[in-house]
Formats: structure tokens, C-alpha cells, sequence
């Protein structure tokens, strides 16, 4: 049986990402494959008791950055790794790339601490494809104040998403070969389009 596909959304909060979550689940399913769609920090009873206390409470930054990582821990060997052994497609709502984007790029924590623990919990799994849903953050900010209440993460300043943002795009730079850069400011419907067309692609690759 063919081992599934690991597909992970990633982007500022605000940008879109969440929009786009059940359209390619739909999409994969059309495509005849069994889906499973999840979220960081969260995905297992564990990792939504850590995400709860993550988004809500302050704390020192390395216990933020190896809570992150101790909730993927458990998300990797309760869902996404049996998952893929099924052979089913696994979708998240961000992994590790949120890390070194939000607690590397934005809070400023040493990419090479970050590094050390992502060896320590997924030194042979990476995403197959990442998108990553790219706004200037005077959209993302204009989207978020529209809809919601913000958590500790939302109502960070301006300079913390730039960090974040750019660190996303250097990832992207540096990982081609996984990442597809998303222009967010489009319409839904525009953005579903481009959708489909990364879908359809990866699917008939792995036909
Ligand atoms: N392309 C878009 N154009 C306009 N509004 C959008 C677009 N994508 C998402 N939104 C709206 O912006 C808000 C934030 O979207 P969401 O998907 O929750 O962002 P994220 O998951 O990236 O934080 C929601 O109210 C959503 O309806
Ligand atoms: C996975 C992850 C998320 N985060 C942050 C980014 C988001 O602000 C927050 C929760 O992500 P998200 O689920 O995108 O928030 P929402 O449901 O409000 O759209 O956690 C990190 O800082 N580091 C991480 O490793």
C-alpha cells in the first residue's frame, strides 16, 4: 500500500490558512483519498490541554518553544505517523515550521535550539507539501480585528509578525522543494483555485 502524504498549512495568524483547511480535505477526498485533518498545537487530548495552556498563559520562552515541540511529540505517535502508515493523508493546521517561525523568527529563540529539538522529536519526517498562506500583516491584522477575540499569540505587535512572517519566507527559501508561497491578499475563490491546481498536481505525482 502507498504510504499517504503529509500536507501542513502555515502563514501568520490572520492570513487565511484555517479558511482553506476543509476545501482541500474535500478535494483530496474527490481524489479518492481517506483524509485526516488536524491542528497544532493540539490534534490529541493531550496536545489540546497543552494548546489551551499555551495560547492562554505566559511563560518562559524555552518552555514555550518544548511545550510546542512535547505536544507534536504526541500529535506524531498518536495521529499523523499511524495515520501515514494507513496509507491515509494527513492535512495540519500548522507543525514545526510554526516553531521556528513563531518562536525562532518572532520571539527570537536560536534557530539551533529549535533545530535540536526538532531532531529529537521528527528527524526523518518532514511535510510533502507545505503551504503557506503569505498576507502583509496590515491585512492579516485588518481580518483578525474583524472576527475574533485575540489570544496571547493575536495580540502580539506589529515588529513580532514581521519577524514571523520573514522567517516563513526564508523556510521557504530554504525548502523549495516542500513549500508552495500562497498570495492570501486574493479573493477565496481565487486562492481555491490555485488550490486545486497544487492538489491535482501532487495527487497525479503520486498516481
Ligand atoms: N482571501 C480572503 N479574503 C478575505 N477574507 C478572508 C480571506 N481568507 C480568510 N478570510 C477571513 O479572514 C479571517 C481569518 O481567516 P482564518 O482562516 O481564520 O485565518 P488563519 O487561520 O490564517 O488565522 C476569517 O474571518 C476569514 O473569513
Ligand atoms: C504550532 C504552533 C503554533 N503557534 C501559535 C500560532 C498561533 O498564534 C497559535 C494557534 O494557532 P492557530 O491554530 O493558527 O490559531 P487560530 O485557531 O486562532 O487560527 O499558536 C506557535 O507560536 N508555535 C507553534 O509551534
Amino acid at each position: 500500500m502507498a504510504s499517504g502524504k503529509f500536507i501542513t498549512f502555515e502563514g501568520i495568524d490572520g492570513a487565511g490558512k484555517s479558511t482553506h483547511i476543509g476545501f482541500v480535505a474535500e478535494l483530496l477526498r474527490q481524489h479518492g483519498l481517506t483524509v485526516v485533518a488536524t491542528r497544532e498545537p493540539g490534534g490529541t487530548a493531550l496536545g489540546e490541554a497543552l494548546r489551551e495552556v499555551l495560547l492562554h498563559q505566559k511563560m518562559h520562552l524555552e518552555t514555550e518553544a518544548m511545550l510546542m515541540f512535547a505536544a507534536r511529540r504526541e500529535h506524531l505517535a498518536q495521529v499523523i505517523e499511524p495515520a501515514l502508515a494507513r496509507g491515509d493523508w494527513v492535512i495540519s493546521d500548522r507543525f514545526s515550521d510554526a516553531t521556528f517561525a513563531y518562536q525562532g523568527g518572532g520571539r527570537q529563540l536560536p534557530l539551533a535550539k529549535l533545530e535540536a529539538l526538532e531532531q529529537w522529536v521528527h528527524p526523518h519526517l518532514q511535510p510533502d507539501l507545505t503551504l503557506l498562506f503569505d498576507v502583509p500583516l496590515e491585512v492579516a491584522r485588518t481580518r483578525l480585528d474583524a472576527t475574533r477575540t485575540l489570544d496571547k499569540f493575536e495580540q502580539e505587535k506589529a515588529d513580532f509578525f514581521a519577524a514571523t512572517r520573514a522567517e516563513y519566507l526564508r523556510r521557504a527559501a530554504q525548502f523549495p522543494e516542500r513549500f508552495q508561497i500562497i498570495d492570501a491578499t486574493r479573493t477565496i475563490a481565487e486562492i481555491q483555485q490555485t488550490l486545486a491546481h497544487i492538489i491535482a498536481g501532487l495527487c497525479k505525482a503520486d498516481a
